[in-house]
């Protein structure tokens, strides 16, 4: 997050709805002591850059009245929800992501060591679990042993779109006070709908989101979890594609990344091995014939080459297409496929190698690496303490390393992208030695 965009945020947008503050007391008040009151609130760093934050904005007339107080992760001394008395319900959705057992772990031990509570139901595929009135998984420390060591989910995930009404039935059914949604942007959208649908009935669920998405792609957080063991094992990709091409006469290495219409997998990747020389992602545009001429010459001059391509990159080059999965996200062309082609083709009868990986799921079915195992834990905890104070329609995620509630409206009013003319780009330039415009 930069100044500019805290300027585009005004104190409602920022407002986490709450269903009320009992006078129950959080088990945790001992362990916390004094440490309590500090986790709460904003830090004195945050204080002085917020002042200058409001103070500009004041000059420009944006109202950030409420931005002081924006929401920290964390315990709260009032809960809403009686200890001991909760079903929490949890629910996985969309692609596989590294962590999702990680989390689901994480929330059945906090939620039974801190809070006591003993009655965890995992859902069954995606949200599909709380509509085709099949049984949910009864969560137990037992059931959940080691499952973070494996990746995948073990509640299973599934795309497509489910009826929130009957999806309530089913909460109000099972006597579920807290749904922990783990998955992205659509997960969220559909945890909102569950959200409002709970509101609007009277009912006491509070719908918890845990952003999920080895995209990187949901704004305001530093990161999505699985992001990282993402990036890490796409790097693994790279290396094989450039031992390849590095080894057979000219060779180029094509790596094909999955990352939807963000390029976070692809350019992190491209900075951890270091051996690309092009990286071609969706928010940078590019002509074809002005990067084949480039990689031919990288090739002449070096002897070969490493290419990574975005699987969103270059989609301005298919005639557009209406097709889309069943939750409604559009399919992508293969870019990877059609790049292959033109190499071969503009190549002719140079000599040429070339070598194409596509990792596609290898890159999303590992087991979460520790960064991400840590971040999974913390935001379980996190989540688990916003569940029980009756924190409702809102995820948790980290902000500038500290973790913090943010409503679920925010959290998917925007998509997350590669900035063009951010840091993170330039360093990607800097490291491939690409032109800055193939066009
Ligand atoms: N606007 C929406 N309203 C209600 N439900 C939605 C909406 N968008 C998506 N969903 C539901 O959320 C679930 C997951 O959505 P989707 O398949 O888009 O994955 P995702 O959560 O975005 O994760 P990923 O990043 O892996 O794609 C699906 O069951 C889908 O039908
Ligand atoms: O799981 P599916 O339906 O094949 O979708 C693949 C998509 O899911 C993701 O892995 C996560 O959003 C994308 O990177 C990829 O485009």
């Amino acid at each position: 997050m930069n100044t500019a965009d805290l300027l585009t945020i005004t104190s409602d947008d920022l407002a986490i709805t709450r269903l009320g503050e009992r006078t129950v007391d959080t088990p945790l008040k001992e362990l916390l002591g004094e440490r309590q009151e500090t986790m709460h609130y904003v830090t004195e760093t945050d204080r002085v850059l917020l002042d200058v934050v409001q103070g500009i904005a004041k000059k420009r007339g944006v109202d950030v009245a409420g931005l002081p107080a924006f929401n920290p992760g964390g315990p709260r001394e009032k809960l809403f929800f009686e200890p001991g008395e909760v079903t929490a319900g949890i629910v996985t959705c969309g692609g596989l992501c590294p962590g999702l057992n990680n989390v689901i772990r994480g929330l059945v031990l906090h939620l039974g060591r801190a809070y006591g509570v003993r009655k965890v139901l995992g859902f069954r595929n995606g949200f599909k679990g709380l509509a085709d009135g099949s049984e949910p998984l009864r969560l137990t420390e037992a059931a959940v042993a080691d499952i973070n060591n494996r990746g995948g989910t073990i509640l299973g995930t599934s795309r497509g779109n489910q009826d929130p009404a009957v999806a309530v039935d089913t909460l109000v059914r099972l006597g579920v006070n807290i749904l922990f949604v783990i998955g992205g942007d659509g997960s969220l959208r559909g945890a909102q709908k569950l959200a409002d649908e709970a509101l609007r009935r009277g009912e006491r669920i509070a719908v918890v989101g845990i952003p999920k998405t080895i995209d990187n792609d949901i704004p305001w957080i530093d990161r999505s979890f699985g992001f990282q063991t993402a990036f890490t094992q796409a790097a693994e990709s790279i290396r094989a594609a450039h031992v390849e091409a590095f080894s057979t006469e000219n060779g180029v290495g094509l790596v094909k990344l999955m990352g939807r219409h963000s390029g976070f997998i692809a350019s992190h990747a491209t900075l951890a091995s270091h051996d690309v020389d092009f990286t071609l992602i969706p928010e940078v545009p590019f002509d074809i014939d002005v990067f084949l001429s480039c990689l031919k010459k990288k090739v002449e001059q070096q002897g070969h080459a490493v290419v990574v391509v975005a699987e969103g990159a270059g989609q301005e080059h298919f005639p557009a297409s209406d097709q889309t999965d069943a939750s409604g996200n559009a399919k992508l062309n293969d870019i990877g496929g059609l790049l292959k082609k033109r190499i071969i083709d503009w190549f002719g009868d140079a000599p040429l190698s070339v070598r194409y990986v596509d990792p596609g799921y290898e890159i999303r079915s590992v087991p979460a690496n520790a960064a991400d195992a840590v971040y999974c834990t913390r935001l379980a905890q996190a989540a688990t303490h916003a569940g029980m104070a009756g924190f409702t329609s809102m995820v948790v995620g980290q902000w500038h390393g500290r973790m913090v509630h943010l409503p679920i409206t925010l959290a998917t009013a925007s998509r997350s992208v590669v900035d063009p003319y951010g840091q993170l780009w330039m360093n990607v330039l800097e490291t491939t030695g690409q032109p800055k415009k193939l066009h």
